[in-house]
This record gives C-alpha cells, structure tokens and sequence, in this order.
C-alpha cells in the first residue's frame, strides 16, 4: 500500500474546493488500521485466499530494517535437509543489499547510509535461526502447512518492488523462510509498511512511532491471471465502481461484464455493513468456475483459459478477496479519476436504530438490501484505449534496477553472488558521491 504519487489530501465533505483541488474526507489511522491484513482476513476468511498471519516481534523488525542479508544457515520448509532445488543454490548466507537497495529510488532514502561494524558475535551478525529461532521456525512451518509455496506480505503491503532478487524469477513466491526474508529485506514497500504507513493520516501521529503489531502474512502461493483482477470501490456503503487492474486490453473480459460485476456484488454483500468504514477500496481475484486458488501452488496455472476462444466460454467463480486499501489518495483508481469518485453520489442505506446523523451503528450482518442498490460502472480497458497507454510504463519503474543486477538475479543465485561481489569491488575502489 505504498503512497506513490499521492495527490495531497483536503478534509471536506465536498469532493472539490474552489480551487478545483480534490477534497477527501479525513483519512484517519483507523482507517489505515482497518485495512491491515490482520484486522480484516478473521473477518472475510472463507473469502480469502489460505493465509496465516503471524505477529512479529521487535527482533525480527530490527533484523528486517538492518542493511546486509544474513539468512539461516538451516533453511528448508519443514526443518529437514534441503530439497533439490536447495542444493543447487550457492547463495552465501551473508549479502550486502545495501548497495542494492540504494539504486531503487527515494523511497528507500530512510535506509540509513552507514554500514554497522558489528563484531560476529553481537545479535546482528547471527542468522535467524539463532537470532530468533522461534519466528523462524513458525515461518518455515507455516509454509510447509500452506502447501510449500507462499506469497509474503506484511500488515497492507508486499514485496512486489523486490522479484528481482527472488530465487524463483519474477514472483513473489516463496519455499523457505530464506526467501521470504530475501523479499522482505529488499523491498521498499516493505520499509514503508514499517515507516510510513500513518502518513497524510490526521491527526498527525505523536512523535513516538506509532504502536500497531506489524505482522508477516503468508498466503498459499499460485499464479493469477492478471485480466482477472479487479479494484472494487465502495463509496457510502455503497459498490460504485470496479476496474480491471492489469490495464491491458482482454477481448474476452467483454462478455464476462455481468458476471464480473455479480460476483464482486456477492462478496461485497459480506462486506457491506461488516467493514467499519463506510467508502473503502477492495481487490478481488475472479478465477474461473470450479479453480480453487487457495487449494493450488502450481505454477501451471497461468495456462488456465490462455486462448481467447476457451475464455469466451469461461464461467467465472466466487471472487476471493485479496486486499482492502483506504478511500484515500494513496489508493490508484487506474482507469478512473478520484475526482469522478467522489462526485458519485447514493442513497446512503439505512442501518438499524441509528438516529440520523447518528455514528451508524453495525447492527446489521450481510444483510443486503436489493432495492437501494447503486448500479456499478465496470471499466475495462477497450481495443486501442489511449486510456491505457498512459499507464503503459513498466510496473514500478522507480523501483528498476540496472540491466546487470536483472541478469545477475535471473542467473541464479550464484549470479548475484558473483555480482554483489564485483559491485562491492568496483564502489570500495570509487570515492563516495
Ligand atoms: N497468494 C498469492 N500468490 C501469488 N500472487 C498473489 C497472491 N496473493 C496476491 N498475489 C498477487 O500480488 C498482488 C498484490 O497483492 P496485495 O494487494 O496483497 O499486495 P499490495 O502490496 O497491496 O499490492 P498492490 O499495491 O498491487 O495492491 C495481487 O494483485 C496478486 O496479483
Ligand atoms: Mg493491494
């Protein structure tokens, strides 16, 4: 959940001041709140997608946030020996990321420039294993429980920005703790999850960093089909809008319009009057009919429908829920202008026994009632859309990395060996800029 571009936010219950800048209603750290993973996913469980959360201590948020990687010199899943695909690696257990992380943009700024010289027997130089062995083998366990492949996320964001240096290329995807703490620990979004995530919030956070649990989610890893992601916006308890999020033109999502639309209204109803808030963001995943994401970790399943001609016959199945963001400026609206979102208006829903203007009070569960319901507006992305060549650059270019570090990473993990070493050769002999 990482605030990009955000466009600065107003109070106001008007979606526009005078000076035609954006007014948002006040986004507040309950709001943020509400949307962590571990707030939301007991509520919406048998929507999700199989997940564990698991609170993590201030150790393991220190070894997160520290420069350099020193993984566990134990790693497998389930605490045994390694697997095949182990044995192959010659990934060293300690890698200077610093480097690394330097190059991909501003938002890793708040990483501290110096390199600590600790001695080998202080906390920091231990591996994880010894440093907090408990974590470390909930987390191992935890994906040996979620099927033996899972996606990382801490409490709104996950490490998108850091594939790169992933052993299994281009993913997220994780089979050891190993690489989930690779994941973590290169990731800006991360870093903002830990430091930023109460940004723009009103009123302004004391100066003492803000308390809240940060936690590690592990979801059962599989491989959606991008054209079937969708960013749902709930306005006055009210679904107003929904966007395709992979802004690429799908023929086949044309037909599916009215089932895409049913089956976001159908998860929506569970969320309706149960959410705390009344406008929020959510994204869902659509699989096709009888696909149980959750149940699968193959990585087959990017062929599931691939030609045009099977998906035009594709029946869609209940949508999963995969993340809820704030009604805020921080949340990319893709093909549409917050401005068109905030102009939308509804008949606000009636909740039981609140007096007007009275704090709704959540009385009622997924209740829904089909008369007062706004008809949403699905946008997709047409044939020849200039719509979409705006957005048409790279996911996370202020995050790329140069051509070398790319072809290191895809070279295995011998690459980036290899290469971190070199780097740390050509800048020790270069003065610092
Ligand atoms: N279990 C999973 N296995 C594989 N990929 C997943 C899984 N869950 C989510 N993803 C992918 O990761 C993307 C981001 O997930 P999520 O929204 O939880 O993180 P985020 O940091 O908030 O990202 P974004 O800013 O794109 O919303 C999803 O849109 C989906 O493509
Ligand atoms: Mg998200």
């Amino acid at each position: 959940m990482p605030a990009l571009e955000p466009v600065p936010p107003k109070a106001g219950s008007s979606s526009r001041a005078d000076d035609g800048e954006l007014r948002f209603p006040a986004v507040t750290r309950d709001h943020i709140l509400h949307c962590s993973y571990d707030y939301w996913f007991p509520k919406y469980r048998t929507s999700c997608i199989r997940s564990l959360v698991i609170p993590l201590t201030p150790e393991f948020v220190l070894y997160i946030r520290e420069d350099g990687i020193i993984l566990a010199d134990d790693d497998s899943p389930n605490g045994t020996s390694g697997t095949a695909e182990d044995e192959e690696d010659d990934w060293e257990p300690t890698v200077s990321a610093h480097s690394f992380r330097r190059q991909q943009g501003p938002e890793s700024d708040s990483e501290s420039d110096t390199e600590g010289e600790e001695d080998s027997s202080s906390p920091a130089r231990l591996p994880p294993n010894q440093r907090f062995p408990a974590l470390h083998a909930a987390i191992n366990a935890a994906i040996h429980t979620l099927g033996g492949a899972v996606a990382p996320k801490l409490n709104w964001s996950s490490p998108k920005d850091a594939t790169w240096i992933s052993r299994h290329p281009n993913t997220v995807k994780c089979t050891a703790a190993n690489d989930v703490y690779i994941l973590l620990k290169s990731s800006s979004f991360i870093s903002h999850d830990l430091d930023h995530a109460f940004d723009d919030t009103v009123p302004p956070p004391p100066v003492a960093a803000p308390a809240f649990t940060p936690v590690l989610v592990l979801r059962t890893f599989f491989s959606p089909l991008p054209s079937l992601e969708f960013r749902c916006f709930v306005k006055d308890r009210s679904l107003v809008a929904l966007v395709q999020r992979d802004l690429n033109y799908y023929p086949f999502l044309r037909s599916l319009r009215p089932s895409i639309i049913a089956r976001a209204r159908e998860l929506f109803a569970k969320m309706r009057f149960t959410f705390p808030d009344s406008s929020f963001v959510f994204d869902v995943y659509i699989p096709e009919a009888d696909y149980d994401p959750s149940a699968s970790s193959s990585s087959d399943d990017s062929d599931v429908g691939s030609d045009d001609e099977t998906k035009n016959k594709m029946r869609l199945g209940r949508a999963r829920l995969i993340d809820i963001n704030p009604w805020a400026p921080r949340t990319d609206t893709l093909l549409f202008d917050w401005r068109e979102l905030l102009d939308v208006r509804v008949a606000r829903p009636v909740l039981g026994g609140a007096a007007p203007g009275a704090e709704e009070e959540l009385t009622t569960t997924e209740e829904e009632d089909e008369d007062d319901e706004y008809e949403p507006e699905l946008r997709l992305v047409e044939q020849d859309d200039p719509a979409a060549y705006n957005f048409s650059s790279p996911a996370y270019s202020a995050h790329k990395l140069p051509k070398d570090v790319v072809d290191a990473s895809l070279a295995g993990n011998g690459g980036m060996m290899r290469f971190a070493r070199q780097w740390q050769r050509l800048t020790e002999g270069r003065p610092q800029e």
